[in-house]
């Protein structure tokens, strides 16, 4: 009974992997194999029928919200009479450390910017605006990266106002996961696209609303769209574990790296190290901070611990 009671109150619409699959209606499949290669990370298995099952429906179902997205601005300047710029459609996507966000969110950017229209679309992550290391360090937030508090969110959202008016050429910093900081110098610029993917584990976060009313409190106001992938704790955990004993052979072994020191020491110790590192920051923050955004999304990805996603949330209400 209680478990009727809370379907008949939640505010997804539950599709298996196979009745999801069925809504490709006739979308055609325009990533090669080899594509799917190219875009996914390291450690994520992802294959072509995931394109297929998944995120050709997905795009279809996008194709009609950027359309309806753009018949709403539209008409909103119709009725000012005014001919503003183009405004971008914003997707978000979100979910743990090591779920898959980016390979999601370049795969996704494949397929949207091969539509017959050929819409710009860029692809941005959260983490050029964490603050730099030496901010981090004088805070004491070394072990929180990734928690909201490590973001200059005021800066994310000055990019993002300036994305949504369509002004051109927005700048954000760069994050490198190689030495594990901001770089200097270095930025990506964002010239009016069509569509923007901003990708990150903040991305439906709520922080506090301000007392006098003012200002815009959250980044998932921009949204048109917001995507969260989800996964059991027990398997994130193996992801990040394995992705950090394979960076152990390749990445870390770079001179510039910052965890030159992890491919060096015992496999014990690397294990126990990624261990630690999971359950002090990323499990932690994935606790306080992130799974309690899940429900705030319009689309839940939920991962079986294949790696595949087995079910889809769409949000009805
Ligand atoms: N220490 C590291 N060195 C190099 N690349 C890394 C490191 N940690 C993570 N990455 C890469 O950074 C990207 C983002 O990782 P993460 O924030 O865990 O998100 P997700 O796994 O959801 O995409 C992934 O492509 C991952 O392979
Ligand atoms: C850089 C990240 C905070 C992710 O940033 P995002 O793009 O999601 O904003 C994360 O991948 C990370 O490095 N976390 C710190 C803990 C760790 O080293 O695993």
């Amino acid at each position: 009974m209680e478990q009727f009671v809370r379907k008949a109150l939640s505010p997804y619409e539950v599709y298996t992997r196979a009745d999801w699959a069925e809504l490709r209606a006739g979308m055609p499949l325009t990533l090669s194999l080899d594509d799917v290669i190219r875009l996914r990370a390291l450690n994520d298995p992802v294959q072509l029928d995931e394109v297929s099952d998944i995120f050709l429906p997905l795009a279809r179902l996008l194709s009609f919200y950027v359309e309806s997205a753009q018949s709403l601005h539209n008409s909103t300047r119709r009725f000012f009479g005014r001919t503003d710029a183009k405004r971008p459609f914003i997707i978000g996507i979100a979910g743990s450390v090591a779920v898959g966000k980016s390979t999601t969110a370049r795969i996704l950017r494949a397929m949207l910017s091969r539509w017959p229209s050929s819409p710009k679309v860029d692809l941005v992550t959260t983490d050029g605006f964490l603050f730099p290391n030496a901010v981090l360090r004088e805070e004491g937030l070394m072990e929180k990266k990734g928690f909201p508090e490590s973001y200059d969110r005021a800066a994310l959202l000055s990019f993002l106002t300036d994305i949504k008016a369509g002004k051109p050429n927005v700048w954000a910093p760069v994050y490198s996961h190689l030495v594990y900081d901001i770089v200097p110098d270095e930025r990506i610029v964002v010239d009016q696209p069509d569509i923007l993917i901003l990708e990150g584990l903040n991305v439906l976060q709520t922080g506090k609303l301000p007392r006098d009313g003012r200002g815009i409190p959250f980044v998932s106001d921009f949204f048109d769209f917001s995507i969260f992938i989800d996964a059991d704790e027990a398997d994130l955990q193996r992801w990040y574990v394995e992705r950090f004993m394979r960076l152990r052979e390749t990445a870390f072994r770079d001179p510039q790296s910052y965890f030159r020191r992890y491919a060096e020491i015992s496999e014990q110790e690397a294990l126990e190290t990624a261990v630690g590192l999971w359950t002090r920051i990323n499990l932690a923050n994935l606790r306080e901070n992130i799974q309690p955004t899940r429900l705030r999304a319009d689309l839940v990805l939920r991962k079986s611990a294949s790696h595949a996603i087995e079910q889809v949330m769409l949000r009805k209400l």
